[in-house]
């Protein structure tokens, strides 16, 4: 089946050859303007401009005209906890009442309150909220994506939470990335004994995990209160041991440390990133691991936004991504993560749109398959509606612009 899509006004992100964009390289965008796109059995086999397109468009199975409207690569979301039992609007409005994050999760709320619902939440329910979840992101634009446990805290529950993300893999029309993150709090039952719960994750959750192949990273929220630099290294390294990478919650609430022990342990990311001090950047600048940043986290909480331009001018390569979680970001709309990220991080939108597909995709170490516009990739796009310029989208925030959405070739 082939597909061409003619007259597009800009086709976005088009490049045959790529790396990951470190620095200044994250502000090239490459694009085609009055373009063509041929799509065949879900993949892209050719693009180029109007003017050398040499087949009639009656040639192709679907041929659709665009008529001067953008397409992009779809958005790769590499950072999510979209799996979770209910919601926590109550903390919402805690929130607006003055308490911090820290509070909240002091009194029993927080990460340790989405682990009770989740516990008290059977699997297949599980399955049918987050499956809705996905549903929604790829409507709003979104072709690939990492999603993590670590709101079930116990074996059998990370087990749940593990089974429920495989089983949208395998429903999924989109890639999907599983992240095993038994070290997010530390359960109620262990708070006097950390020693004891790192153990469970080591010696009985890792290896279920790895046994049910489960999982493709390993995660650990390094922050003061949660885990520390040395215990991050310590499960992480089981992890490794196991097959599974690092990717962790790294300098969210402080500059803890977790950026400097991410990059000790070659983490493909470290993710969060709002606490950094000179230390933490140079560390990250000077290493392969990818900073994603969660601008949406730091909206919702009302704490400072990461540094991204001095992340960016220092040399770091820098992914966006959602963090949709019931707790901190409750949404999981990638076009509003890069208008925040151009509005209040100073990104420039060919930065945005890099960082939340290309650097994205590396995130996920789903390069060859996602993330822009090249020969034998799947066809995961988005097409805008009209716009005058593809600075437009982040600028004319709040609107759907989002006109069509295609996965594997298809318009949804
Ligand atoms: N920071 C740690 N984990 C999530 C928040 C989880 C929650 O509050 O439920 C995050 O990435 O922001
Ligand atoms: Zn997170």
């Amino acid at each position: 089946m082939t597909t061409l899509i003619y007259d597009i006004g800009t086709l976005v992100n088009v490049r045959q050859a790529h790396t990951l964009l470190y620095g200044k390289n994250l502000a090239l965008l490459p694009c085609i303007h009055n373009a063509f796109l041929i799509v065949e059995d879900g993949r892209i086999t050719d693009y180029g401009r109007m003017e050398d397109l040499f087949f009639p468009v009656t040639d192709f199975t679907f041929h659709y005209s665009a008529e001067g409207r953008c397409i992009l690569p779809s958005y790769c979301d590499s950072h999510t906890h979209l799996v979770f039992a209910g919601s926590r609007e109550d903390e919402f409005v805690d929130k607006i009442k003055g308490l911090s994050y820290s509070e909240i999760a002091a009194k029993g709320g927080g990460i340790l309150n989405s682990a009770r619902k989740l516990q008290e939440t059977s699997e297949e329910f599980l399955y049918q909220q987050s499956y809705k979840r996905l549903q929604e992101i790829i409507r709003t634009g979104t072709g690939a994506v990492e999603i993590k446990s670590g709101y079930g805290l116990t074996v059998e529950d990370e087990l749940k939470m593990l089974k429920v993300i495989r089983r949208l893999k395998e429903s999924s029309p989109i890639p999907v990335r599983s992240t095993f993150l038994g070290a997010h709090a530390l359960p109620e039952k262990y708070k006097d004994n950390r020693e004891g719960y790192i153990q469970l994750i080591i010696e009985e959750m890792l290896p279920r995990v790895s046994k049910e192949g489960l999982a493709d990273y390993i995660d650990v929220f390094c922050e003061k209160g949660f885990y520390t630099p040395e215990e991050t290294k310590k499960i992480c390294r089981a992890g490794k041991e196991f097959g599974l990478k690092p990717k962790i919650h790294a300098n969210q609430l402080y500059a803890s440390g977790g950026v400097q022990a991410g990059v000790e342990l070659n983490a493909v990311s470290v993710d969060h990133l709002e606490s950094m001090d000179d230390d933490a950047i140079v560390s990250l600048a000077h290493s392969n691991t990818i900073g994603t940043l969660l601008p949406t986290a730091a909206f919702f909480l009302r704490m400072p936004y990461q540094p991204a331009r001095k992340l960016i001018d220092s040399n770091c390569a820098i992914a966006l991504a959602s963090d949709f979680n019931p707790g901190s970001s409750p949404s999981g709309n990638m076009n509003f993560v890069v208008a925040i990220s151009c509005i209040q991080m100073r990104m420039l939108p060919e930065e945005a749109i890099n960082a939340s597909t290309l650097n994205g995709a590396y995130a996920m170490e789903l390069q060859d398959e996602v993330g822009s516009i090249s020969k034998g990739k799947r066809a995961n796009l988005v097409m805008t509606v009209p716009v005058p310029s593809i600075q437009y989208l982040p600028y004319s925030f709040g609107s759907n612009l989002i006109e069509k959405v295609m996965v594997n070739g298809e318009f949804i």
